[in-house]
Parts: structure tokens; sequence; C-alpha cells
């Protein structure tokens, strides 16, 4: 059983993917792929020097990720470029963990840009986790200590709430506390759990 899992930036997918977790199924991290593969020496992180100098790299040689984000959450074709590099590099991994998944598994694939991508339909069953964009930008906000501009400028980097709920087969409200999140998440793996 595949199951897609996506939401917008700070809507809580990591929270819920966590959630998913404790209850048995295994989750694969689109977001935790994307710094693998461009962690220090590898060929990811050379790749993104070529392109974009190494004006981006930390005094220790470790992309300087806040740098990246300001770059490419305001400049539409640098962020193009930038997943040029590292999207065929996280599919590559992905291929390689599912394969490793066990016989009758859950397996959730946490992917933030799932219904960008054009993708939804490979999935058994596709779980949005939902936040009306206030609660996305006070929580950025609050608990990430970034400026009111770089959690727009995400946001709108992203598909909308619309376009990702299109591509729902199952919607996890996030708007109330995180005891009424784990009672919805329950409910959701219970469902698709019988079905793997
Ligand atoms: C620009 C980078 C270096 C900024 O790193 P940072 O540590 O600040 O953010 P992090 O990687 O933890 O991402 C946090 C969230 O930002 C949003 N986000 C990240 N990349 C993108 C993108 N290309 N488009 C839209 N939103 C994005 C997602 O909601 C994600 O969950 C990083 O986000 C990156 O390498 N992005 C390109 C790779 C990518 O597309 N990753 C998304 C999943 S494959
Ligand atoms: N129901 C909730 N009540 C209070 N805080 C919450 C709730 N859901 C999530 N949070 C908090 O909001 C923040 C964002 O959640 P989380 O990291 O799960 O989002 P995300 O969608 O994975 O973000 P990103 O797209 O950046 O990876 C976290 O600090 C998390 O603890």
């Amino acid at each position: 059983m595949r199951v897609g899992l996506t939401g917008g930036v700070a809507s809580g997918k990591s929270t819920v993917a966590n959630m998913l977790a404790e209850l048995g199924a295994v989750v694969i991290d689109a977001d935790a792929l994307a710094r693998e593969v461009v962690e220090r020496g590898t060929p990811g992180l050379a790749a993104v020097v070529e392109e974009f100098g190494d004006e981006l790299l930390t005094p220790e040689g470790d992309l300087d990720r806040p740098a990246m984000g300001r770059l490419v959450f305001g400049d539409e074709s640098a962020r193009k470029r930038l997943e040029a590099i590292v999207h065929p590099l996280v599919f590559e991994r992905y291929a390689e963990l599912e394969a490793t998944a066990p016989e009758g598994a859950l397996v959730v694939h946490d992917i933030p840009l799932l219904a960008e991508s054009g993708r939804a339909d490979g999935f058994d069953a596709v779980i949005v986790v939902d936040a009306p964009t206030e609660t996305q930008v006070e929580r950025m906000l609050e608990q990430r200590g970034w400026t009111l501009e770089d959690a727009e400028s995400r946001i709108a980097a992203q598909a909308t709430r619309e376009q990702r709920l299109a591509v729902a087969t199952h919607v996890i409200e996030n708007t109330g506390t995180l005891d009424e999140l784990r009672a919805r998440v329950r409910a959701v793996h219970d469902e698709l759990a019988v079905r793997a």
C-alpha cells in the first residue's frame, strides 16, 4: 500500500508523518532525502556548487540552507535550477528505500510537492494535511523564527490549498490541538491499514 502524504509548508506534515510512524507505518521523508543528497562531499552538493557558485557554502563546506532558501524562494528560475539537480537524486533514493520496505507495510511517502509533481495518481491513497494559510504563516513566524517575507515566499512557491485538496483521497484538517490531530491520524491510519 503506497500512501502519499502532502500539505503546504508548516501545515503539519512531519507531525502527521511521525504519528503515522508511531502507529507502525514506514515513512519515507522527501525533505530528509533532499537534505541527504546535498550533504557535504556528495555529488549533489558538487552539482549545486557548479550551478550556483561556492558563495552558497558555509565556511565548513556545507550548503548554506538559509541563504539558498532566500535565493530560490525569491527567484523562480533559480528554484527550478535547484529542483532540476535535487529532485532526480531524491527519486533515485526513494526507489531504493521503497524496495526495502517489508511486505504488507503501509508505506507513507511524505512529499511536500506531491500536488505540484503531477505524480499523485501513482499512489493508492493521498493524505492532504490542510490548514488555513494564516495558520501556516503563524507557525512559521512563531516556531521557526522566519520573517513574514520568508513565510509568504514559500507559500507562493507552492500549489494553492485548492490544488492540493483536489488530489486528496483523505483530508486531515490540522486546525485544532495535537490530541485532536492524533485522533484523526489514527482514524485514517486504521482505515488504510486494513487495505494494506
Ligand atoms: C532551498 C532549501 C535549501 C531551503 O532549505 P530549508 O532547510 O530552509 O528548508 P527545508 O528543506 O527543510 O524545506 C522546508 C519546506 O519548504 C518547502 N519547500 C522546500 N523546497 C521547496 C520547493 N522547491 N518549492 C516549494 N516549496 C519548497 C516545503 O514545504 C518544505 O517542507 C531546500 O528547501 C531545498 O533544497 N529545496 C529544493 C529541494 C526540494 O524541492 N525539496 C522539497 C521536497 S523534494
Ligand atoms: N495542531 C497543532 N497544534 C500546535 N502546533 C502544531 C500543530 N500541528 C503542527 N504544529 C507545529 O507546527 C510546526 C509545523 O509543523 P510540521 O513541522 O509538522 O509541518 P510541516 O508541514 O512538516 O512543515 P514543512 O513543510 O516546513 O516541512 C511544528 O513546530 C509543529 O510542532
